[in-house]
């Protein structure tokens, strides 16, 4: 098999890498009737992410994207929506609750090892691991968000994933203004299938209220979903806060949604590019089975090589002045977390080198390395995706050796996340206990 290159700007973001070179690290382009300015400076970043989260966010376009699987969730929040969610999504994801949801996800990776082990049993001598990883995750998450409706929560999911391809495939065939609105074979199906989506959700929230408030319990429970409703709960009964009950079951079934939109192929695809990594490189693999926690340091570098969000994009609702710069309202701005990662000005001679050494030393500066954003607006569940990758990986490696099949061929591609076209197989061996 050819060496893998990491080297990978030119091949996913030709036009950047092109124009770079001709205008520097500032620039605007045209994206159709949009203006959009790319931003790669590493202070200026910083400062938008951190100073200006309410001044620029999510677009109408994006949102317009995206509304049939998340709804009005907190990825597409803006303003005030914006703010209201973020503090009832927040203390959903700190220590005391992480520790709970650990629980769930060591349970599913057991259950998914098994089934690696008895593919090897079966003589499966190559196994496309994206595919285990992807299932994996949304195990996890399904588990985590619904607890005791699990396999609801799984059937939930599945439909959101059917939404998304009929969403995806629908778009390419609509192409005159309002025809979205048109009963075509697309909009019907997404219709019904929404309908579904809806449909399951509210069961199992009607189920957990009923069960918490005509008296069996005296929690909505410890799961995502549990965590959420007593969020709302208690700050129902704070001062000033007024939400209609159907609002509230809306907003709840849109964070649902959202979490399994950003958290579930997300970290699956950190998990998929870090075991392609620790197969090409075994020294790291037996470095990382001595020392566990070494691992955090390779989590960071497939995240610096292989970021699944590849770009932050932000729309201005305002003019705002930025460093040097004067951002006029309605200007877009897209960060290209990729290049920033693969930028030779920013990390040295070796930047296209899988090398985690360079997360020893800590601190690097934020805006070089964002893999979950920066600032008030970053991912909220990074420490989820963090824990959940460590457990997954920890167990894999104390359990398996496994090295890059012959035939895999390093093709990553961007469609919305950073992932391997022709996924990544592997060839594993049982380690004995
Ligand atoms: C490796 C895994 C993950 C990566 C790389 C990742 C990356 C990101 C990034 C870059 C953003 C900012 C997007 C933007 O503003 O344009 C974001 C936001 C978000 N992520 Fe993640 N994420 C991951 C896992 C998760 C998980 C596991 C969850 C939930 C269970 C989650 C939930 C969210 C939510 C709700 C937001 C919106 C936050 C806000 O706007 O306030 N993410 N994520």
């Amino acid at each position: 098999m050819d060496s893998i290159s990491h080297d990978i700007v030119g091949r996913l973001l030709p036009h950047f890498l092109t124009w770079s070179q001709d205008y520097g690290k500032r620039f605007i382009y045209w994206n159709g009737i949009e203006p959009r300015m790319c931003l790669t400076e590493t202070h200026l970043i910083k400062e938008l992410l951190s100073k200006y989260s309410t001044k620029a966010g999510k677009s109408w376009l994006q949102q317009r994207g995206s509304k049939h699987f998340i709804g009005r969730g907190l990825l597409m929040a803006n303003g005030y929506d914006w703010h209201h969610q973020r503090h009832i999504v927040a203390p959903a994801f700190t220590g005391d609750k992480l520790k709970v949801y650990a629980g769930y996800m060591v349970d599913c990776t057991r259950q998914m090892l098994q089934s690696l082990h008895d593919a090897v049993e079966l003589g499966q001598t190559e196994l496309e691991i994206g595919g285990y990883m992807s299932r994996l995750t949304a195990d996890i998450i399904s588990r985590t968000e619904f607890d005791c409706s699990y396999e609801k929560g799984q059937q939930i999911f599945h439909l959101l994933t059917v939404l998304q391809r009929l969403c995806a495939q629908s778009s390419r065939h609509l192409c005159f203004p309002g025809s979205r609105f048109f009963p075509t074979k697309y909009n019907r199906e997404i219709k019904s299938v929404k309908t579904e989506v809806e449909r399951l959700l509210m069961e199992i929230l009607q189920r957990r209220k009923d069960c918490a408030e005509i008296g069996r319990g005296s929690s909505y429970g410890n799961d995502l979903l549990g965590v959420l409703l007593n969020e709302m709960r208690r700050k129902k009964s704070g001062n000033g806060f007024v939400i209609s009950l159907r609002n509230m079951m809306q907003l709840i079934m849109d964070e649902c949604r959202t979490f399994f939109f950003a958290g579930h192929e997300t970290t699956a695809l950190l998990l998929t590019w870090t075991v392609m990594l620790l197969a090409t490189n075994p020294k790291w693999q037996d470095k990382v089975r001595e020392e566990v926690t070494e691992l955090n340091m390779v989590i960071n570098e497939s995240l610096r090589l292989y970021p699944p969000a590849s770009v932050l994009p932000r729309m201005a609702f305002e003019d705002f002045k930025l460093g040097d710069l004067h951002i006029p309202k309605g200007l877009s701005i897209w960060i290209p977390v990729l290049a920033i990662h693969h930028s030779e000005e920013l990390w040295g001679k070796d930047v296209n080198e899988f090398n985690p050494n360079r997360f020893a030393s800590k601190p690097f500066s934020s805006g070089r390395f964002i893999p979950f954003a920066a600032g008030p607006r970053n991912c909220v569940g990074q420490s989820f995706a963090m824990m959940e990758a460590k457990i997954i990986l920890a167990m894999l490696i104390t359990q398996f050796k496994f090295a890059i099949s012959e035939n895999y061929r390093h093709a990553p591609i961007i469609v919305l996340t950073v992932k391997p076209k022709f996924g990544v197989q592997i060839r594993l061996t049982p380690l004995s206990s």
